[in-house]
């Protein structure tokens, strides 16, 4: 296998590297079918929106903006109702909304989201009473149901992630240019939180200052208009590259491939390998990308990727997303951050607190600590306070239900309340509350900095 192969039969220089984490599809004829009509669909997004994220991005590596970034691990085809995607987008701009204020920096808003359907396992078979079948992949790959027929990988499912990507999407854009997504209604959304809820009461002195702030903006006569709508990007993993490549397409403004499916693609800890086709195919794409680094990451690994992705040292080209775990991150992250900085790279540097504490509770659920989370963001916070680097994010799967999934947070969770309301289809999700408190928690380490 060559890196550098300029092209392959299906025309694209990654598509002849071997890739990690891929279907067995058991029926090409049917695959190359959804392929080809993939192909003939319309983008998702411009290539124009997907350079406006870049240099929002850019505004992060140069520490003069926060990335929020959070949504679902994975979406769901029959969880693309309204309600859902609305509590979604709610929280993620009640966060924002918290954030902006506190670091007094524009916050750029990206959702896991209108994409994320296709999941990286750490085994290739689940068993259940004896019975073993192969694991879901995601909606995109498999269903979830534990039967034999509904495991089988059916490449139809790829029509439905694209169709089910664009009416999310369509919903988020009528949302947040429509007028739903007002920053007034935001933070009024935040006073209920801080009012109703015993977790949200011990931010009241921040919402109160927020108030403040918009009646002190609105005396100036501030345009109101100017609160009415809000940027939101979507960003997905890019796993399945026979999907991501029917919809990387051409430029026609300026020749370079982007992949429309979504705004930013990130590469995720399974399938980061340098010589393989994942890494390969964030190098010849142009839309902002993320790779994600876990604890085994050395800093000759992240100086490669820097120089496959972003050779030309282009601010807000590269989004570098540890997740450590809270017991590492202290350890394991100032000699990456260290040793990029001295190449003279300015990545942004976001923290997932997500991945590296996942624990399966006595009842078999998979979840995670509150306490955890958050010890990881200071963790992530204290690092670069101390190398004097912008602790440019967070990356968190958040869901803007009342869902029991992770246990502890202000309204606090029990172990034994897990089975309660444990819905999602992969890895346990920050519910509602939870999410708020870890944006007023986050925006008290911000203002710190
Ligand atoms: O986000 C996804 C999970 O962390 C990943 O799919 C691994 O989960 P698993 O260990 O249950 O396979
Ligand atoms: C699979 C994921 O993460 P990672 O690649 O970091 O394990 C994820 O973000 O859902
Ligand atoms: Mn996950």
């Amino acid at each position: 296998m060559t890196v550098n192969a300029e092209t392959h039969a299906g025309g694209h220089t990654w598509q002849s590297l071997p890739a990690a984490q891929q279907p067995d599809w058991p029926d090409q004829a049917a695959l190359r079918d959804a392929i080809a009509e993939l192909e003939s669909y319309p983008p998702l997004v411009f290539a124009g929106e997907c350079d406006a994220l870049r240099h929002r991005l850019g505004a992060v590596a140069r520490g003069e903006a926060f990335l929020l970034q959070g949504g679902d691990c994975a979406e769901a085809f029959d969880a693309v109702g309204a309600d859902q995607i609305r509590n979604k987008l709610k929280t993620l701009l009640q966060m924002g909304a918290v954030l902006t204020y506190a670091g007094s920096v524009p916050v750029v808003k990206v959702g896991r989201i209108a994409g994320q359907y296709s999941k990286p396992r750490s085994k290739p078979t689940e068993t259940r009473d004896g019975v073993t079948l192969p694991t879901y992949r995601g909606d995109s790959v498999n269903g979830f149901e534990f039967t034999e027929e509904a495991r089988i990988p059916d490449p139809q499912r790829l029509k439905r992630m694209y169709q089910a990507s664009a009416s999310t999407l369509n919903l988020v854009r009528a949302f947040t240019t429509g007028g739903y997504a007002d920053l007034r209604q935001v933070h009024a959304w935040n006073q209920d939180f801080v009012k109703s809820s015993p977790s949200g009461q011990r931010y009241e002195a921040l919402a109160r200052e927020i108030d403040r702030a918009l009646n002190f903006m609105n005396a100036c006569g501030v345009d109101p208009e100017e609160f009415k709508t809000v940027e939101f990007f979507s960003s997905h993993e890019a796993l399945i590259l026979d999907y991501e490549s029917a919809l990387t397409r051409t430029d026609s403004r300026t020749g370079d491939l982007y992949d429309v499916s979504g705004h930013m693609v990130w590469i995720g800890e399974r399938t980061r390998q340098l010589d393989g086709a994942h890494i390969e195919f964030a190098s010849k794409i142009r839309n902002p990308v993320g790779v994600k680094l876990g604890p085994t990451t050395t800093p000759e690994e992240a100086l490669t990727l820097i120089d496959r992705i972003d050779p030309n040292r282009e601010p807000g080209r590269l989004t570098f997303i540890t997740r450590m775990g809270a017991d590492k991150i202290r350890d394991k992250l100032p000699n990456l951050v260290e040793k990029v900085t001295a190449s003279g790279a300015q990545v942004v540097w976001v923290c997932d607190p997500m991945h590296g504490n996942t624990f399966e509770a006595a009842s078999g659920h998979k979840t995670r600590r509150f306490d955890d989370v958050l010890d990881e963001v200071k963790g992530f916070f204290e690092v670069h306070k101390e190398l004097g680097t912008h602790p440019g994010g967070i990356h968190v799967e958040l869901t803007g239900d009342d869902v029991t999934e992770c246990v502890g947070g202000g309204d606090e969770i029990f172990v034994d309340d897990l089975h309660q309301r444990y819905e999602t289809a992969c890895d346990p999700r920050l519910n509602r509350s939870q999410s708020l408190d870890l944006a007023f928690l986050v925006a008290e380490m911000y203002r710190d900095q």
